[in-house]
């Protein structure tokens, strides 16, 4: 067996190597193995990087090869795989359920308990590596329209995807969305593509809301630090010209008061969905909830239908994702492009891992 498939592993905090893995061989009729091209940075990267995991940690015995938001080139593929050939370009699904608990049956695959999403720990390991093994049916080949640094997005989307589908967003409702980070600007682009009568974009910090206004079409709005959430709540209402507040509010900052702001400024008989994660334990106004009978929603990573229906938008340009990829760093550069994000550097930092 080679062991040239040159990856890259975390072992905890700040602890990264470069290793020749084993080359990933076809096991499975279904399995495809994907050249990977570029690899997204996300918070949660950041968190491995600075924290050694988010509720589960890497350790020394159990290090992990990093990175979930992936495109890449089918190297090869099973005898049964009729969906790819090699050379096709795809974006990857990262997650794979094990398609035979009742929640997988009930079409809830993302909750699934035996879920092996890449770079979780404590064994699944990652995109950060050449050659990447996955059930062919969770590469989605790329149209020509869409570029591989692109298909990277198709992950984010999926989670915005996930949100607009969960509150069941109708045309012509009023959006709140919370936070103009990755999430919240695909969110709203979402919010957008599914019909929206208007979108009103928040953010504590003034030049991502600059950039928001640039990418969709949304009102913005900063809160102010110093108020209560119902009183920035009532602010934002009055902004947007809505007495009753939004039909939908979508939170993707994970931030306690924004949630708190999001719940003040929905409609009576509004939805509210939890994109952001944050603290384990928040509080939330349910006197207020329960006099609006507000509809609140959690949403976790993305299921059934959210990516093909994310590739189909960015494929069509709604949106386009170009302007959200600030930079590219070379494989060996990991580290770089980690550190652009925790300082908040750029939108989508990509790391390059082999060439197109
Ligand atoms: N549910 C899921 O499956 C899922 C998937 C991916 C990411 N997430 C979560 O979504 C959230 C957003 O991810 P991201 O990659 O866009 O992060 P990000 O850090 O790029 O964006 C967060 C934005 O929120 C803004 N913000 C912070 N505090 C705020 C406040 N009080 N009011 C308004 N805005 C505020 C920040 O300025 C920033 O622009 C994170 O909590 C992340 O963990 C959830
Ligand atoms: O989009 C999916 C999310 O980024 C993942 O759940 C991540 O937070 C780590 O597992």
């Amino acid at each position: 067996m080679s062991r040239d498939n040159l990856s890259c592993l975390l072992y905890g905090p700040g602890q990264l190597k470069f290793e020749h893995r084993p080359v990933p061989e076809i096991t499975d009729a279904h399995d495809a193995i994907i050249r990977i091209t570029y690899v997204g940075v996300c918070g949660s990267d950041v968190h491995f990087w600075t924290h050694g995991g988010v509720s589960r940690k890497v350790s020394d015995e159990a290090p992990l090869v990093m990175g979930h938001e992936a495109s890449g080139i089918v190297h090869a593929v099973g005898s049964e795989v009729t969906t790819l050939k090699p050379g096709d370009r795809v974006a990857i699904e990262p997650g794979f359920p094990c398609r035979r608990c009742k929640l997988c049956k009930a079409g809830r695959y993302n909750l699934c308990r035996g879920m092996k999403f890449a770079a979780d720990p404590p064994s699944t390991h990652g995109t950060l590596t050449r050659l990447f093994k996955i059930p062919a049916d969770f590469a989605y080949k790329i149209p020509d329209s869409l570029g591989l640094q692109e298909a990277v997005m198709v992950e984010p989307f999926s989670v915005a995807i996930h949100g607009v589908r969960l509150a069941g967003l109708q045309p012509g409702q009023t959006v709140l969305v919370q936070g103009s980070g990755t999430i919240g600007l695909l969110s709203a682009a979402a919010a957008v593509a599914y019909g929206a009568g208007s979108v009103m974009v928040v953010d504590i910090n003034q030049k991502k809301l600059d950039f928001a206004r640039t990418f969709v079409e949304c009102k913005t709005f900063i809160p102010d630090a110093s108020s209560t959430p119902e009183a920035n709540a009532e602010n934002l209402r009055a902004v947007a010209g809505l007495e009753g507040g939004f039909d939908v509010v979508l939170e993707c900052t994970g931030v306690e008061s924004s949630a708190q702001t999001g719940l003040f400024a929905s409609a009576a008989g509004g939805v509210f969905v939890q994109i952001g994660m944050g603290r384990p334990k928040q509080s939330l106004p349910l006197l207020d909830m329960c006099e609006k009978e507000t509809t609140l929603k959690t949403a976790f990573r993305y299921g059934p239908g959210d990516y093909e229906i994310a590739l189909e938008l960015l494929a069509a340009g709604k949106p386009s994702v170009k302007s959200l990829i600030s930079s590219t760093s070379p494989f060996r550069d990991v580290t770089e492009a980690w550190e652009k994000t925790k300082r908040g550097e750029g939108i989508k930092n990509l790391i390059q891992v082999t060439e197109e």
